[in-house]
């Protein structure tokens, strides 16, 4: 006889198998709605899609990108008091008489889920996560809601909570969907007008409840959140890519995930400027030095005009043309006319600087002009004197000081000159400059929202990376065998099921090359991509190029996005926020971010301070109390750095080892702690940036990461070296220090060879 334990485990995996039974269906309509669909299309038949099969193809794009993620599929069950039970998953599906089989987690129906407690049932009497591999039930944790039991609950589902706390960590943030606590929730579900900010200390799940809330107001609004009209800001590419399987997982691909360093068209810049370079370039005087800079004479403009007319030689010296420069400047302030629309009234005021020169009562001005703007070496010359000035032309004249000490003074202009001459691309606060000269030059701004035609290859939007979003791709799925896509279509033209061995790559890749000839194509051999979906492909060389993808329609949508959502939102400059206000001129915002991990010198003091930046006044704020990633030791002794009036965060981790040890050849000690490092965690090194520079080529098993990109990150194992040299590096390294120190989440190892900082001090 099995334990009632068993039994609960066969009645959830039946409901799991009815589930998985459903899924099998939808997909075998999907898949053959996209083959009738690319048959139509190949047979030049223009009926569309009616909305039954889009809605079909729609469920199979979710699951395709559920698929990745395989796990949970079905992870809850609720148990009202008048009997009803709902199971709650990852997406809603019905059955064929179209009743509810699984309800989306984001669904209202769903909220008891997190948010019942014994205090305030919701009218619930058991709460049942299940807990899955696959599609097997592997245990089932209980919550029994009962308002006259003992008390209220600390953590919803404390079972499963501790197991996926305890589950080991991959290279990849995972999302919570199936623990997500109480506060979170009403984070998450907030209303999505107007801004939202979400403020706790590190490991509360603040970036959790940020991406999780993507996924949310993409389910409440599907019309006005959908095809990239949400943007979520992160701090750098590496926590970009650190986070960037969560939305896939919850089945959301069209959400815009960009480091800040990318918001710029065509810069991806990942390094940071030293801090007293990153305060000038951040500060709210750049607009007004851009403005004066971009007025300038260019680099390398002709210093002399000179040309004959009537038989006499008119010339304008480098200081008349200065005086022409700012004439033209004047007028083209009074109409708001930017630069690089003002080359007629600057061929104007030159006109007029020459009209001076001429000497001789019979002859006309309008004469004169009608002959001179006409040549072809005045015309030449006005090209060369007031060129066409592109964002990144007008930035790299600041390796000149004597351009931006009139605005800056000598000392600041000095430390900016030095910090363009000896650059190596962009650094990340060169980003939102480069963003500001785009408007104040004229120039048409880049799209907000960058638009792509076919829903299906946005995945990639997703992670940063080679993009081979315009050739076919051969990719392996987790359940379909072999799919070839090609450039244009959402779903594969060809499927070879399981009549190739998964493991067959050569076997598939001929089976690809004998679809691909009878395309019209001739594959000449393959390299590693993507698929539409982000998962790894293999994409093949063609003998003759594919032909350009056809121009992207019109958006109609507007180009501005719907909701922005900022993670580490504590650490933008004033000029950052500016860029960040004019992707959001129309958006709802949720804020995310703690105070006490502030590291930029131009960092907000508060969170008013920070909306004004934003140009918001009015916002609703949840703070998110309870910390999951932070051992309570561990948290208790990083605390020591936090100013007063900023509260440690309350860990609801067990466990935590904390070794603080002096020693006298820090590399070999570092060299040792990784070697005692368990095997199957993750371990970080993290040192002050040079440091980790010395130190990446020494150490193997960890991975070595450099104080100033750790935000954001966890490890299970961190290893910090030489704490008081992290802490001298800026001037707020102590913040820097807290963060570093807040991002192990089972062992912590100080390890210093001078002395401790004071604060750290036993
Ligand atoms: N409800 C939850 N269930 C399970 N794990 C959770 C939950 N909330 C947070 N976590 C885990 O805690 C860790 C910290 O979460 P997250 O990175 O979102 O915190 P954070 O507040 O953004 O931290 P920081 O400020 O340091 O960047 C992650 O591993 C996350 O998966």
């Amino acid at each position: 006889m099995p334990d009632a334990r068993t039994q609960e485990i066969a009645i959830e995996q039946q409901a799991v198998d009815q589930v998985y039974e459903r899924v099998e269906v939808m997909r075998a309509q999907a898949r053959e709605l996209a083959r009738e669909g690319h048959q139509r299309a190949t047979t030049g038949l223009t009926t569309g899609l009616v909305e039954r099969d889009a809605m079909v193809i729609r469920a199979d794009r979710r699951l395709r990108t559920l698929d990745a993620e395989a796990e949970g599929l079905v992870f809850g069950r609720l148990d009202y008091d008048d009997g009803e039970v709902y199971r709650i998953g990852r997406l809603g599906l019905r059955d064929e008489q179209s009743e509810p089989l699984l309800v989306d987690w984001r669904a209202p129906a769903a909220a008891a889920f997190y948010r019942a407690t014994s205090g305030e049932p919701l009218g619930v009497v058991r709460r049942r996560i299940i807990i899955s591999r696959g599609p097997e039930v592997i245990d089932l944790d209980d919550d029994l809601l009962d308002p006259d039991g003992a008390g209220e609950l600390r953590v919803l589902g404390e079972g499963a909570l501790l197991a996926a706390l305890r589950r080991s960590r991959g290279p990849l943030m995972r999302d919570i969907v199936t623990t997500i606590q109480r506060e979170q929730d009403e984070a998450i579900r907030s209303p999505a007008r107007g801004v939202t900010v979400v403020t706790g200390g590190p490991g509360t799940g603040k970036t959790q409840v940020a991406l999780h809330r993507a996924a949310y107001l993409l389910y409440t609004d599907r019309g006005r959140f959908a095809d990239g009209r949400v943007l979520v800001v992160g701090p750098s590419t590496v926590f970009t890519n650190y986070i960037s399987r969560v939305l896939p997982a919850l089945g959301e691909d069209s959400v815009h995930l960009r480091a800040i360093g990318e918001l710029f068209d065509g810069v991806t810049a990942t390094r940071r400027d030293p801090a007293a370079v990153a305060e000038i370039k951040g500060a709210d005087t750049m607009p007004r030095l851009l403005t004066e800079l971009m007025w300038q004479t260019p680099p390398g403009a002709p210093a002399r005009l000179r040309l004959v007319y009537a038989g006499q030689v008119l010339t304008l010296d480098e200081a008349a043309l200065a005086q022409a420069r700012v004439r033209a400047r004047e007028r083209a302030d009074r109409l708001g006319t930017a630069p690089n629309a003002a080359r007629g009234l600057a061929a104007a005021a030159l006109l007029e600087a020459l009209w001076t020169r001429v000497d001789g009562e019979h002859l006309e001005r309008g004469a004169f002009v009608e002959d001179v703007a006409d040549r072809g070496e005045f015309l030449s010359f006005l090209r060369d004197w007031w060129p066409h000035l592109t964002p990144p032309d007008v930035l790299s004249w600041l390796d000149d000081p004597a351009r931006s000490a009139p605005v800056l003074g000598a000392a600041a202009a000095e430390a900016l000159a030095v910090s363009y001459r000896d650059c190596d691309g962009w650094a990340v606060d060169d980003v939102p400059l480069l963003d500001e000269l785009t408007g104040l030059l004229g120039e048409a701004p880049p799209p907000r929202r960058p638009t792509q035609a076919e829903t299906g290859w946005r995945l990639r939007e997703l992670t940063s990376g080679t993009q081979h979003v315009d050739t076919f791709v051969l990719s392996l799925g987790l359940h379909d065998g072999w799919s070839l896509y090609a450039p244009g279509h959402p779903t594969p033209i060809a499927l070879a099921g399981p009549k190739i061995d998964n493991d067959a790559i050569h076997a598939a890749q001929r089976w690809a090359e004998a679809v691909i000839l009878r395309e019209g194509h001739r594959v000449v051999s393959w390299t590693d991509g993507f698929d539409p979906h982000g998962e790894d492909g293999y994409v093949p060389v063609l003998a003759e190029p594919l032909p350009p993808p056809e121009p992207e329609p019109e958006d109609t949508g507007g180009d501005d996005y719907a909701h922005v959502i900022l993670d580490e939102a504590q650490d933008l400059s004033p000029m950052e926020a500016r860029m960040i206000a004019r992707r959001a001129a129309y958006a709802s915002m949720t804020i995310v971010g703690d105070l006490g991990q502030a590291t930029h010198p131009l960092a907000a003091a508060s969170w008013p301070e920070l909306l004004a930046r934003l140009g918001r006044r009015e916002a609703r704020t949840l703070e998110l109390r309870t910390g999951y990633r932070v051992p309570q030791t561990l948290a208790d002794y990083a605390a020591r750095l936090l100013p007063p009036g900023i509260a440690p965060t309350r860990s609801y981790r067990p466990g935590g080892e904390l070794t603080v040890r002096q020693v006298d050849d820090l590399h070999a000690a570092v060299r040792e702690a990784v070697r005692d490092a368990p095997r199957d965690a993750t371990t970080a090194v993290v040192a002050a940036d040079h440091t980790a520079a010395a130190l990446a080529p020494l150490v193997e098993g960890a991975t070595v990461v450099p104080a100033g990109v750790v935000k954001g990150l966890e490890y299970d194992h961190v290893i910090v070296v030489e704490p008081a040299e992290i802490l001298a590096a800026e001037p707020r390294g102590a913040s820097r220090l807290y963060v570093v120190l807040t991002r192990a989440v089972a062992s912590l190892a100080v390890l210093h060879h001078a002395p401790l900082p004071r604060a750290l001090q036993p």
